[in-house]
């Protein structure tokens, strides 16, 4: 891992912070373990069951189909009967974009879904790829008989061993309904709700429906139900004569067994989809580094999200402070002097974040920073440094590859700024909600109304680039109904409403988006030949960004160049009459480890 890493970074935030970078949270709406309002179902049942739904069409004769969206295109199927199905659905609707697939979101899902009810910790690879038709048959069904779940499995990739392995998973938690099957569940004549039976008496992840089977005290409806033919747990479990549903009678053993099989299971995927490495937890992750304006002023702002273990508190003491390198002028690449800030805000976020990551034992602290920039000097690169003000080593996080393991050692290059040309400006920009005229036919009384987002979008350029064209890709993947993807190429015009701004001269543009979450990628064609560009821009808050004060900026001594030594005593000045002497204090290891 090296930053940026744009499609690690995305995934790595949904999964271990449970949300996107503007703060819509997935795992709140299923963490913790929480069950529907209304139907009263087992949220997390119902996301564990659906990514099994997508996986099962996979065929590996022909390498078709497998964790790829298309369960979105099947629910009208007998094979694909319930509700939770459709409630899932929505519950994911906004969240794919540009880099996360549906598919990913709801391997995700999975792997929330098993850790929020106490199951074990499911490695994620990301990389999924979503179809967006219907894929193959082959869902097991109750009804079928032995020979048919078999090769069902079979075609999924799985033996009759993993066949049960993945049974006696998956029916950990949630049941069955009397709506879907009301000869295994009588419906409740007074009640329009649907009468659920679960699988077993916990409403964990855990091995009780295992030990309830091999007990002979279980009420699983797929085990004892009234009608036979539907008891497809209990053909499965003891096909091989129970001796694979005895192994997971230890509670370890299950779940360890059902992490590997789990993980096995979303990673089934067409065989022209290449998955990513394993996404793990960063303990030292750098979030949000973007050039802005606002109000009035070039900032650039960022993020250091640290992990702190559970239960414990965040070092009172703790100075982490930013630093950064000019771009342009004399001290280029700090080569005199470097500019340095303290956070804005920090805050330790909450532990119920995500949780695979409360699972794994830790919650995260993280520390913003907003700092004005001047520019002709502009930004080349920054980096973090730690001081626990405990006597312990200062740390140095400069996206050295020891900063995924958290250790802190000198010896990365900082992280990149690539480049300042073309810089979009969120608060600027804004959006409007309208209702589709054509879309609902002029009438504004119906029902269900169709909306688009009406864009209006602005970019800054800086001067020199002279573009010839200044122009953008849009993409929506999370429209509603998950029909294709909304994608739009259209340029951006000068203008002069917006008075040009520390060298930066700004462009807008005008778009109608049919989905929830557009994203991106802005170019600008330059005088010289070359095309900048910014990826990935997205638009959630736009004007509604909150403001924060940028920070006081300090210089002190370079850290290569051989007038560091004087440099750091101009710098020493500055610092003084910024800070109280107590932060000098905390400053001085600083300036000590740059003059060594
Ligand atoms: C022989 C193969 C399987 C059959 C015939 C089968 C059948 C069923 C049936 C009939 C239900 C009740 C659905 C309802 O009433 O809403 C159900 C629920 C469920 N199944 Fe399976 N299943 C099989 C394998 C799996 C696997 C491999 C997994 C996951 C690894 C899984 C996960 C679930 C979950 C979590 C539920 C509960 C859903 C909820 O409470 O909303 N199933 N299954």
């Amino acid at each position: 891992y090296k930053w940026p890493s744009p499609q690690y970074d995305t995934l790595e935030e949904l999964l271990y912070m449970g949300r996107r970078s503007d703060g819509s949270s997935l795992a709140s709406l299923v963490h913790p373990c929480r069950k529907r309002t209304g139907t009263l179902g087992s949220i997390p049942a119902e996301w564990l069951r659906f990514a099994f739904h997508d996986m099962a069409t996979h065929n590996v004769d022909d390498g078709t189909g497998g964790m790829d969206g298309s369960i979105v295109y099947e629910l009208g199927r007998s094979e694909n009967f319930g509700i939770g199905f459709n409630q899932t659905l929505s519950d994911f609707e906004g969240f794919p974009n540009a880099r996360v697939s549906r598919a990913d979101i709801t391997a995700i899902g999975a792997i929330m879904a098993v850790a929020t009810c106490g199951g074990p910790v499911i490695p994620f690879r990301g990389g999924r790829i979503d179809t967006w038709t219907a894929g193959g048959f082959g869902t097991p069904e109750p009804q079928h008989d032995l020979s048919t779940l078999n090769e069902s499995f079979r075609k999924q990739g799985f033996n009759q061993e993993e066949m049960i392995k993945l049974v006696a998973c998956g029916h950990s938690f949630g049941g069955v309904r009397s709506t879907e099957f009301p000869s295994l569940v009588p419906p409740n004549p007074d009640s329009l709700t649907a009468v659920i039976h679960d699988f077993d008496t916990t409403p964990d992840f855990d091995n009780a429906v295992v030990t309830e089977y091999l007990s002979g005290a279980t009420t699983n409806p797929l085990v004892v139900g009234a009608n036979k033919t539907l008891v497809s747990d209990l053909r499965v479990f003891e096909s091989d004569g129970n001796k694979t549903i005895q192994s997971f009678a230890d509670k370890d053993t299950y779940a360890n067994e059902c992490r590997d099989i789990l993980a096995r299971m979303i990673d089934v995927v067409p065989k022209d989809v290449t998955l990513t490495d394993e996404i793990k937890l960063l303990p030292v992750k750098v979030g949000y580094a973007q050039l802005a304006f606002e109000k009035g002023q070039l900032v650039f702002k960022t993020s250091l999200r640290l992990l702190q273990p559970l239960n414990t508190d965040v070092n009172k003491n703790r100075v982490t402070t930013l630093l950064w390198c000019d771009k342009y002028g004399s001290n280029a690449g700090c080569s005199g002097k470097t500019s340095t800030a303290l956070p804005v805000t920090s805050f330790p976020e909450d532990p119920n974040l995500s949780p695979v990551t409360l699972k794994l034992g830790y919650y995260f602290v993280t520390y913003t920073y907003v700092v004005p920039i001047a520019s002709n000097t502009s930004i080349s690169k920054f980096w973090f440094e730690m001081d626990e003000k405990d006597g312990s080593p200062l740390k140095v996080f400069d996206n050295n590859e020891a900063d995924t393991q958290g250790q802190g050692l000198k010896g990365g290059n900082g992280y990149p700024i690539d480049q300042d040309q073309v810089i979009f400006a969120p608060m600027l920009s804004s959006v409007v909600s309208l209702y589709d005229s054509a879309a609902n036919k002029g009438d504004t009384s119906a029902t269900n109304l169709t909306v688009i987002k009406r864009y209006t979008l602005v970019t800054g350029v800086r001067d020199g680039v002279n573009p010839t064209r200044v122009h953008a890709i849009a993409n929506d993947v999370a429209i509603r109904n998950f029909t294709e993807p909304f994608q739009s190429s259209f340029d951006f015009v000068l203008n002069s409403t917006f008075p040009p701004l520390q060298g930066y001269t700004f462009y807008t543009a005008t778009i109608d988006d049919p989905g929830m979450q557009l994203t991106l990628d802005i170019f600008a064609e330059g005088a010289d030949g070359k095309t900048y560009q910014q990826n990935f821009v997205e638009t959630l808050l736009l004007d509604n960004t909150p403001y924060v004060k940028p920070a006081s900026v300090v210089t002190i001594g370079g850290r290569t160049s051989a007038a560091s030594k004087s440099a750091v005593t101009t710098g020493a000045t500055v610092l003084l009459a910024v800070f109280s002497a107590h932060l000098l204090g905390t400053w001085n290891p600083i300036i000590d480890w740059m003059l060594s």
